[in-house]
């Protein structure tokens, strides 16, 4: 069911403390849901947004290409999103995304929880924090790692063995990349391809926000398989055999994460003096 809410600008009575972000094949997350529209100094995000409860704990789901997958991901309104989630109340991101494998032993319906990024994306807009001052996060490490641990164990109980840890490379897109390329990221120890990570987990982190990549591999990249290559009818075939466990797993983990953030990553921007007036 969905009750629609038009709030536009940063005031709504809609709050959620958890984000889903959904990426390919992954349009819709909750059943009984408040449609929030809100809009962002960025614009609108991709999509309303779907607020709802799992056990007891409000969510706020946003696909990032929007529900009709008109957003490819260079056009993604990544600041927008995040900056509407921020809006809601949210503090904890899950970015469930369909990946390729680096790895030949990382096959196709693979869950892999990456603990590094490296950005080979370029004419993105990257930050929030473009004047006013010069802000600097730190992102050595990326990911929230109580965040990752929840979602491992949550895996492991649900005999689903994730793989724990390794590097995702964002590409620009939207073209897949070629042999070459592939086999270069393969060479540098890098595990799984993808083409939203960057921004997204660090326009989260500007915005003191926990982030957990949740990636289902879809194919093995070009350089590593021995076939024509990745096409997009393999992503969304083999995330479609998978979308079921995968929301069933990402229900677990949004009952599983504690309350209370107790974790390094840098929630300390939130008493910062920032030039920037957070929601
Ligand atoms: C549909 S093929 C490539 C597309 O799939 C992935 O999307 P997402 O990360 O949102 O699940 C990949 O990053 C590309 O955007
Ligand atoms: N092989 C691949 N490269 C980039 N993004 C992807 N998303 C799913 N599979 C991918």
């Amino acid at each position: 069911m969905v009750r629609p809410l038009v709030k536009v600008g940063a005031m709504t009575t809609s709050t959620a403390t958890i984000g889903v972000i959904g990426g390919s094949g992954f349009y819709s997350f909750l059943d009984d849901i408040e449609e929030v529209r809100l809009d962002t100094p960025y614009g609108p995000p991709s999509d309303p947004i779907a607020v709802g409860t799992v056990a007891g704990r409000t969510v706020a789901f946003i696909p990032r290409h929007g529900r009709d997958h008109r957003y490819p991901p260079h056009k993604i309104p990544y600041r927008a999103n995040l900056w509407a989630l921020r809006s809601l109340g949210v503090r904890q991101v899950l970015a469930p995304s369909a990946v390729g494998s680096l790895v030949p032993q990382y096959g196709p319906g693979t869950l892999a929880v990456p603990d590094q990024l490296v950005d080979r994306t370029y004419g993105r807009v990257q930050t929030f924090y473009e004047e006013g001052g010069a802000i600097h996060v730190s992102f050595a490490d990326p990911y929230c790692p109580v965040g990752r641990r929840v979602v491992l164990d949550t895996a492991r109980k649900a005999d689903w063995e994730p793989v724990d840890g390794g590097t995702l490379v964002v590409i620009e897109g939207p073209r897949f990349s070629t042999r070459a390329e592939s086999q270069w990221y393969a060479a540098q120890g890098w595990t799984l391809v993808g083409m939203t990570g960057h921004p997204e987990a660090v326009l989260a982190r500007e915005l003191a926000l926990c982030y957990t990549p949740i990636c289902l591999v879809t194919d093995l990249d070009a350089g590593i398989e021995e076939g024509e290559g990745v096409t997009m009818e393999e992503v969304f075939r083999v995330f479609a055999k998978n979308v079921n466990r995968l929301r069933s797993l990402v229900t677990a983990v949004v009952e599983a994460l504690p309350a209370d953030r107790d974790c390094p990553c840098p929630h300390a921007l939130d008493d910062m003096n920032l030039p920037l007036q957070l929601p």
